[in-house]
């Protein structure tokens, strides 16, 4: 339902010379102006938004939201905030109203995606309406695309009203570290927020490493309200050291309020005996990789803190299913070697996930990734040291390459796993790839996970690991 007309003072927001313009929408584009809008004029990356705002306010807008930079650039009706985002995003909370009542953010370098899906998962097998959003878009009770981990405050809060009306009463939320430094979830009610762990990514946008860790702390020491409670992995130094505001939950393998006693591996998945708070609970996971039970634990821990029952939410785990292109199986040879698809895309995702598979895997781990082109270019060599040293065969192959020559990235790969084959073609190499497993191997291809294209200069090509891996399969073993 599309919010009434209502005037600038009701989102919070107070114009310059006292006018207060009645406001029919809002948006950060000026091209999606209509008469009546609110235009927030954002100091952007590559230019500052106000930039726009004649053509936005000649499209009828009724204000221009901005800073003081943006508000020497024109003349007319001006709201000046010293964070534009920040206004931005309370006003666009103000603006759509309601959200669903119980809402969690997890943050963290990995396992977000999985973590939050988690989350959707137990509450809806409580018999919650729930959603959750982020990389895979809104899934759930409520669905829909979107192309951000964390939507714009526009698109976010349209989306959580939406889902609010449709009868969602429970939604967890990735927290990426550019949304959380663009202010993206000011505004969103959280009843806890949750810290996987913390690594090297992002850098060509944070710069520093420091930069990037306050950018993922500003979770709970901004967006979470003192009341909420902060949910944090301590397998991670990095967040053993963090204090928050918030009361504490800790998850972890071993001194933590929910640690794991025992754990037990097999070919489909692992068994569990958990700690919560000195009472032991044996469970059953159908997931692959140590790593999915820290991230199933996380999310018990965030459902929890938000208000289920230890018993009921442990009670329903055996039930959790995988993220589609996380550790998904994707194919069996006819010998019986596993073919699996990962999203892993940094060096620490690629060791974590090679060493989660080894315990699953009798035989040899073959693993197939890339690089994106147009991205930090320090993880490359840092992703083949990880390949090389964590499995037994290693294929370097091309993954979104977008502007860069391919082979260069592969070359800045190779410098770092002198041993790997080198094959560009992907779909060649995952053939490559399925053709060298014996009995008791296992294929990991990592990169793309639930992506579907491969980006090449400017276009997408249709590019799926997992139909991929099928059809290497079938062309090797005859369609079974
Ligand atoms: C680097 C980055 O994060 N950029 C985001 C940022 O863009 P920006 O403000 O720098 O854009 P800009 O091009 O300088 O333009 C400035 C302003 O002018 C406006 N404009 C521009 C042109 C025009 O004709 N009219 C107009 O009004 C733009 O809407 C913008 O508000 O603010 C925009 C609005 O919120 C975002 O859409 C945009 O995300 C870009 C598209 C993006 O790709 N971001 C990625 C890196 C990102 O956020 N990724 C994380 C996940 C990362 C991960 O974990 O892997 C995510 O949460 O998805």
């Amino acid at each position: 339902m599309t919010p009434a007309p209502r005037p600038l003072s009701s989102l919070g927001l107070s114009a310059r010379g006292g006018l207060d313009p009645v406001i029919t929408g809002i948006t950060a584009d000026s091209r999606a102006v209509k008469p009546g809008f609110l235009f927030a004029a954002l100091p952007g990356v590559a230019v500052h938004g106000a930039t726009y705002a004649m053509a936005a306010l000649e499209r009828g807008a009724a204000a221009v939201l901005t800073d003081a930079k943006g508000a020497a650039l024109f003349q007319g009706p001006t709201v000046v905030a010293e964070d534009p985002r920040e206004a931005l995003a309370r006003a666009a909370a103000l603006w759509f109203g309601a959200q669903p009542a119980t809402m969690v953010a997890v943050t963290g370098t990995n396992g977000k995606t999985s973590t939050a899906t988690f989350c959707r998962q137990i509450w809806n097998l409580l018999g919650h309406a729930a959603i959750n959003i982020g990389t895979t878009g809104v899934e759930g009770s409520w669905a829909a695309p979107s192309s951000h981990t964390t939507p714009d405050p526009v698109t976010l809060h349209a989306m959580l009203a939406a889902a609010a009306e449709a009868g969602v009463t429970h939604a967890a939320m990735e927290a990426s570290s550019h949304g959380l430094d663009q202010r993206r979830l000011d505004g969103v009610r959280l009843k806890a927020g949750g810290w996987t762990n913390f690594t090297q990514d992002h850098l060509d946008y944070h710069k520093t490493f420091e930069a990037y860790f306050a950018a993922k702390a500003a979770l709970f020491t901004r967006v979470l309200p003192p009341e909420a409670v902060a949910v944090l992995n301590l397998e991670d130094p990095a967040l053993a050291d963090f204090h928050p505001p918030q009361s504490l939950l800790t998850v972890g393998k071993h001194e933590a309020d929910l640690h794991i006693l025992g754990q037990r591996y097999d070919a489909t998945g692992q068994d569990l005996r958990v700690s919560f708070r000195g009472v032991t609970h044996q469970l059953r996971l159908n997931l692959i990789g140590g790593f999915q039970a820290e991230n199933v634990l996380m999310a018990a821990g965030l459902v929890i803190a938000a208000g289920e029952k230890p018993g009921d939410v442990f009670a329903v785990l055996p039930q959790l299913t995988g993220v589609r292109g996380r550790m998904q199986l994707a194919a069996t040879r006819r010998n019986g070697a596993t073919v699996f698809v990962d999203y892993a895309h940094t060096p620490d995702a690629i060791e974590t996930a090679l060493q989660a598979l080894r315990p699953h895997v009798m035989g040899r781990i073959v693993v197939v990734f890339g690089a994106g082109g147009d991205r930090d270019t320090t993880k490359r060599p840092l992703m083949g040291a990880a390949a090389a040293k964590w499995a037994d065969v290693a294929i370097v192959t091309d993954d979104n390459p977008r502007s860069e020559e391919p082979a260069l990235i592969r070359a800045a790969i190779l410098q770092a796993a002198p041993e790997a084959t080198e094959v560009g073609d992907r779909a060649e190499a995952i053939l490559r790839g399925v053709d060298a497993l014996g009995p008791g191997d296992a294929l990991l291809i990592a990169g793309k996970g639930h992506e579907t294209g491969q980006v090449i200069k400017g276009d997408i090509y249709p590019f799926d690991d997992v139909e991929q891996a099928s059809i290497a399969v079938a062309a090797l073993d005859g369609v079974i």
